[in-house]
């Protein structure tokens, strides 16, 4: 990994195109990482007193102030910087359960949340709003990304608070953007706020050891790092910023470096990763995949895209998803990481060995069982290989 310290301005060396759409995304993200810290501090520090910030799905999953927050204030940055008529988004929330009878603490927490974090855009270089966004305003910028996607035209991709669980329990989570045309992913962008400074604290449940634990956990100083991710098709090379915190003095362009995937490929040194919830991603089978090619390690278990970064930055080698049969994953939880892998010299495929399609609309409609990503050929090949092979006796 190269350690030379580049400004963000490095990139418009590798030419024009995207240029100005990867820096509006990557102050966006990064806006977005500072709101979502102070969310997730305010709800771990005040558990129990404050219910209307987490919501329940249909399904069951967590929603939080911060899932809604982030995607008002990313589609705000991005219509702001770039022409609303020019934004088309996929994202992940409505305004559906906002809109409720009974919700207006948690819609008034929503629009307090935003116009705080809009306030600061004039540090992440952007000029804020001249008046506080009203609740109607809001509801607009959330429910103004419903796009479709799809096969033609520019889209972007956004899943807010990627890992809503891990964001509830105080662990990892990821905001993640990235930007579609005709079907191939151009940009990803990757924000990871807790993302620690030693990979060896990745596997570290953070509130479980602060609560329960006597261990010393890492100081907050330490603890408190973060980073934001970004890569550019084609361009061969992915980056990472340090987060920025808006209560410490910084300057606008921030500072990248840039990161490689691991080399090592003896499955025998190499570190895997997968979901934290069985209910994602079968633990089973995958344990038998690991056996079999050798993977000798523990699996690294983290909530969230912040496993596509863990690859990325060199610190495990693999990452297997196989959800539940009938599942369907959706563009959102892949395409900012799948891109910043492949430009960090990795390969992600479904189990087939094909790529990920994201051309087919809301969803990865035609993935072959589940998701491969490798730092390399040679793992790669010695996983699908092990996948083809143990498939028919698995109950997926
Ligand atoms: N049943 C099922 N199977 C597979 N995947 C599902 C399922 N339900 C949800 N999701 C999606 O998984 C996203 C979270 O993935 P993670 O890798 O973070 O999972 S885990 O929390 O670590 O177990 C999560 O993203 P967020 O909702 O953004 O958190 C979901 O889009
Ligand atoms: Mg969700
Ligand atoms: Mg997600
Ligand atoms: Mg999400």
């Amino acid at each position: 990994m190269e350690e030379e310290q580049e400004k963000l301005g490095f990139l418009s060396e590798e030419g024009e195109e995207y240029w100005t759409e990867l820096e509006v995304a990557v102050r966006a993200v990064q806006m977005a990482c500072n709101l979502c810290q102070r969310v997730q501090d305010t709800l771990i520090s005040n558990i129990g007193t404050n219910h209307h910030q987490v919501q329940s799905k249909d399904d069951n999953s967590p929603v939080t102030v911060a899932d809604w927050s982030v995607q008002a204030v990313v589609s705000w940055m991005l219509s702001e910087c770039l022409g609303s008529e020019n934004i088309s988004i996929v994202a992940e929330e409505d305004v559906q359960t906002l809109t409720k009878a009974n919700a207006s603490q948690l819609l008034e927490a929503v629009v307090e949340t935003v116009n705080k974090s809009l306030a600061e855009a004039p540090r992440f270089g952007v000029q804020e709003p001249k008046s506080a966004l009203k609740t109607s305003d809001v509801l607009e910028i959330i429910s103004r990304c419903n796009s479709t996607g799809g096969p033609t035209g520019r889209f972007w991709v956004l899943d807010p608070v990627d890992g809503t669980l891990g964001f509830v329990r105080g662990d990892q989570y990821a905001v993640a953007l990235a930007l579609i045309e005709d079907g191939e992913v151009k940009l990803g962008v990757l924000g990871c706020p807790n993302y620690p400074m030693r990979k060896e604290w990745l596997s570290y449940h953070h509130r479980y050891h602060r609560i329960i634990s006597k261990l010393t956990p890492p100081s907050s100083e330490t603890w408190n790092k973060g980073c934001v991710l970004y890569a550019k098709k084609g361009s061969g090379k992915a980056w990472m910023q340090p987060l920025l915190h808006v209560n410490k003095m910084f300057v606008w362009p921030n500072h990248a470096k840039q990161v490689s995937v691991s080399p090592v490929d003896n499955p025998a040194l190499a570190t895997f990763c997968e979901p934290v919830e069985k209910a994602n991603s079968s633990h089973s089978f995958t344990a038998g995949l690991a056996h079999s090619v050798g993977l000798r390690k523990q699996p690294l278990r983290v909530y969230s895209m912040v496993k596509y970064a863990a690859i990325a930055r060199g610190d495990a080698e693999v990452f297997m998803k196989f959800a539940r049969a009938g599942y369907k994953e959706k563009i959102w939880d892949h395409a900012a990481g799948v891109i910043i892998i492949q430009e960090a010299g990795g390969m992600v495929t479904d189990a087939g060995g094909l790529p990920l399609d994201f051309s087919k609309g809301l969803y990865l409609e035609d993935l072959d069982r589940g998701i491969v990503a490798c730092s390399g050929a040679t793992l790669h090949e010695k996983i699908i290989e092990a996948v083809d092979a143990s498939w028919g006796s698995s109950s997926l």
